[in-house]
């Protein structure tokens, strides 16, 4: 579904991505886990077709680059880590910008639109706030808005960065169950970053650890959370202890 060669990324002169290769399997979800500064919003915006770089990236085994920009959102939806948030518009207007790839120019949303909108609203807990200005909702309220927008777009493609660093531990669950699910009923293909390493490793197939650029390791949650790759890599004192869903990483101080 989609693949990725060779990519290099270089950000004012300085290379940040050295060559990932990374294959991501129709329906597969992998998330990429690593330290603070490692590459991984920029490997999520290089494929989001947001920055420039040189290798391969292909979606459905076509070059990105060669995708016209409507097409290219048909096929990629992305939960940025920090998105744009337009002053004034309302929640359920910024939803119904997902459907943006679907309307035609000089056209508006048909009801159709509108019921795809209001039914994410509905999935994401955010009904009450459908009429409020984006500006004034609290960061988790927002961040569930900027996923439901992501999930209009109907993409087959979700790129999530960092999608419930802001939310509370049940909503953390809420969002990561509705995206699994739409991955299990739609076939959904979905690549995510993630700092907390129990629920990246309980929700993905696989996870690939990028260190200074380039991937570390990658494979089944359980070949990549070891306390050995997590003190090599993070230089962080864990314990590993097997989960039902995987495994579960405590920090520990000695
Ligand atoms: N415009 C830029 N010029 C130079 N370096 C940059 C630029 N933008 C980002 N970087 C650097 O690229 C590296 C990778 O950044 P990126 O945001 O992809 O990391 P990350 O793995 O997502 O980190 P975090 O976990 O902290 O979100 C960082 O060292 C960052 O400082």
């Amino acid at each position: 579904m989609l693949g990725v060669g060779g990519l290099r990324v270089a950000l004012d002169g300085t290379e940040i991505l050295h060559s990932v290769d990374l294959e991501v399997a129709g329906g597969e979800w992998v998330t990429v886990i690593g330290p603070n500064g490692a590459g991984k919003s920029t490997l999520l915006r290089a494929i989001g077709g947001v920055l420039p770089f040189t290798g391969s990236i292909q979606i459905g085994g076509v070059e990105i680059s060669a995708l016209p920009r409507r097409k290219r959102a048909q096929l990629v939806a992305t939960v940025a880590q920090q998105p744009v948030v337009p002053p004034g518009m309302r929640v359920i207007d910024y939803v119904l910008l997902g459907r943006t790839p679907y309307i035609p120019p000089l056209g508006r949303e048909s009801a159709q639109d509108l019921a795809i909108a209001e039914r994410r609203l509905r999935e994401l807990d955010l009904v009450r706030f459908a009429d409020r200005e984006l500006e004034t909702l609290s960061g988790g309220e927002r961040q569930r808005v900027f996923l439901a927008r992501a999930l209009a777009q109907d993409a087959p493609l979700l790129l999530l960065d960092e999608p419930t660093s802001a939310l509370d531990i049940g909503h953390q669950q809420e969002v990561l169950e509705l995206v699994d699910t739409l991955r299990a009923e739609h076939g959904l293909t979905v690549l995510a970053t993630m700092h907390d390493l129990s629920i990246a490793g309980e929700y993905a197939d696989r996870l690939a650890l990028l260190a200074d650029g380039r991937v570390a390791a990658i494979g089944p949650p359980a070949q990549v959370l070891t306390e050995d790759l997590l003190r090599e890599h993070y230089r962080a004192r864990v314990r590993v202890i097997a989960g039902d869903y995987g495994p579960i990483i405590v920090p520990v101080r000695g």
